[in-house]
């Protein structure tokens, strides 16, 4: 027997839209549609309320332009309301072609929100839906509070699904809307509803108030659902809908019987596109997609890793397009130094090895943090040796900040014993250093890491005279890497940052 087929709808670009202070400009909705339906193989996606704005317009108007030349019509959503045809109306103008129509799943959200009666509801929910049809939309239709609503009036629920499965409507989207259910009850409510009305496509939509989102849509596909609702990075209002990235892992990897079409090793970059576009950081432990959940930090599970990979689980990084890395600290054995050594391309005796390893500790314990890019300086600190040798050098610096004037930087730089001077404007003192180091780079035909995120700390336990630590993420030959600088002020920490990252692309 084949696979049941589970539709992924993902509804970044709507509910992961409602996070707090997160808005998506036209351009950056397209790119993110594009990416959900070719890069990830998403089943449909939801793009937009209608009415909203007029940006939210012309996004809509701008996806549905490309959707149209690849035909991909059908696979894209706008939340519309019951609303005497205005959203219907908006929908036609910006060329969409299936409203996802919101209607009250619940009898106090009726009564209360509406203010009117069940009987009152159809007539006007069937009239939206004649119109569609008469415009040529297809619809599905949203039962707000749906969950609320199995709790506390069923008689409505059903009532209202016997009149909904009569109409011609697609889909019905019963929504969690806001995060109630425990799993037990999602599996209950959700197997009702499928064994009563076998014949018609459900979907369901979680809700992650009391972190149960991806539980529930997995007892959903258990009671037989027919779609599950996502957003990348778990996006949406209040604490956000179920994370595309673990609903997916979860299925595949605990669900044999249903098949889903996401593609797995697109997940990552996508996840980081879309923070970068809503500045809406990933929590460092988010599974799958957090900085830190393929990063071993224990000693020994470094040194199990090389005995039969003991410590693997069935993520394996490379699933999702990612790598296993291997933290430096103060719960780091030598194992743990080796992995990162090895990638450096260095190599210690045991007995190097073993003073390293404790200068790591050392820093550790003084919070400090250590990146694979400061191993070769503390090598060379440490062994006291010519181990590393610095290629490039800053060897001094003017920088100016005044008000009423735009910060500038004078830069020696000396590269293989050659200094070589330049000046440059910028936004900030480290832009215009950033600016000065670029022009030398450029004049001796070297190319530059790109700057990628800039993160300043002071680390936990510093005294009144605080150190800042800089740490700067760079991209160079599609490699990300760290490196970090510490100093009582925070742009000399972050040159003390660049310098480093200067000499090791020179390595
Ligand atoms: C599934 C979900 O996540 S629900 C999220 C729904 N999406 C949104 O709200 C998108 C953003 N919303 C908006 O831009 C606006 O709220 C609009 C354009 C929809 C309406 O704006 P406004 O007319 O200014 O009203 P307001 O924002 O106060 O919304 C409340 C009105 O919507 C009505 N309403 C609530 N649910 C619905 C519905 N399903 N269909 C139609 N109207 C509804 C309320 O009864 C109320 O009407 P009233 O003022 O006549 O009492």
């Amino acid at each position: 027997m084949g696979k049941r087929k589970i539709e992924i709808m993902d509804t970044t670009l709507r509910d992961g839209e409602q996070t707090s202070g997160v808005s998506f400009s036209a351009a950056e909705k397209l790119t993110i549609a594009q990416l959900l339906l070719e890069e990830l193989h998403i089943d449909r996606i939801e793009i937009a309320s209608a009415r909203v704005s007029e940006g939210e317009f012309q996004g809509v108007k701008g996806i549905m332009e490309w959707a149209t030349a690849k035909g991909y019509t059908d696979k894209i959503e706008v939340l519309s309301f019951v609303d005497g045809g205005v959203s219907i109306e908006w929908m036609k103008k910006a060329g969409a072609k299936v409203q996802n129509l919101l209607t009250k799943g619940s009898l106090n959200h009726l009564t209360h929100q509406l203010k009117k009666t069940p009987e009152q509801h159809f007539t006007e929910i069937a009239q939206a839906i004649a119109l569609a049809k008469a415009n040529n939309i297809e619809t599905n239709v949203y039962l707000e509070d749906w969950s609320n609503g199995m709790r506390n009036s069923p008689e409505y629920v059903f009532h209202y699904l016997d009149f909904l499965t009569q109409q011609p409507v697609k889909r019905i989207l019963l929504p969690d809307t806001l995060g109630v259910l425990i799993p037990s009850e999602t599996f209950e409510f959700i197997s009702k509803i499928t064994a009563k009305y076998p014949n018609t496509h459900f979907d369901f939509h979680a809700h992650n108030d009391y972190d149960l989102s991806v539980a529930n849509a997995i007892e959903a596909v258990k009671a037989g659902i027919h779609g599950l609702h996502v957003t990348v990075n778990g996006m949406g209002e209040r604490a956000g809908n179920a994370p595309l990235e673990s609903t997916v892992a979860v299925i595949n990897d605990f669900i044999p019987e249903v098949s889903i079409n996401v593609k797995e090793s697109s997940l990552y970059s996508v996840s980081k596109l879309v923070e970068t576009f809503t500045g809406y950081r990933i929590p460092a432990n988010k599974p799958i997609v957090g900085d830190n959940v393929f990063t071993q930090t224990a000693g020994i599970h470094a040194d199990g890793d090389n005995k039969n990979n003991l410590y693997f689980n069935d993520l394996l990084p490379e699933r999702f397009g990612r790598k296993r890395k291997y933290a430096l600290g103060k719960t780091s054995g030598k194992a743990n130094i080796e992995k990162n050594l090895q990638e450096l391309g260095l190599q210690l005796n045991q007995e190097d090895l073993k003073l390293v390893t404790q200068r790591i500790i050392e820093l550790g314990d003084k919070k400090e943090t250590v990146t694979k890019e400061d191993l070769p300086y503390i090598i060379s600190d440490v062994l006291d040796s010519q181990t590393y040798e610095e290629r490039i050098i800053v060897e001094s610096y003017v920088l100016v900040h005044a008000k009423g004037m735009r910060p500038s930087t004078t830069l020696c730089l000396k590269i293989d014993g050659e200094t070589i001077e330049e000046n440059a404007q910028g936004d900030g003192q480290f832009d215009a250093f950033m600016n000065a180091l670029a022009k030398i780079y450029k004049s001796k035909k070297m190319s530059l890491p790109k700057l990628i995120d800039y993160a300043v700390r002071i680390p936990p336990g510093s005294s009144s005279d605080a150190l800042c630590e800089t740490i700067i993420t760079w991209t160079n030959n599609g490699k990300e890497f760290k490196t970090r600088g510490l100093d009582s002020d925070q742009t000399v920490a972050a040159i003390v940052a660049t310098q480093k990252m200067l000499n090791v692309v020179s390595i």
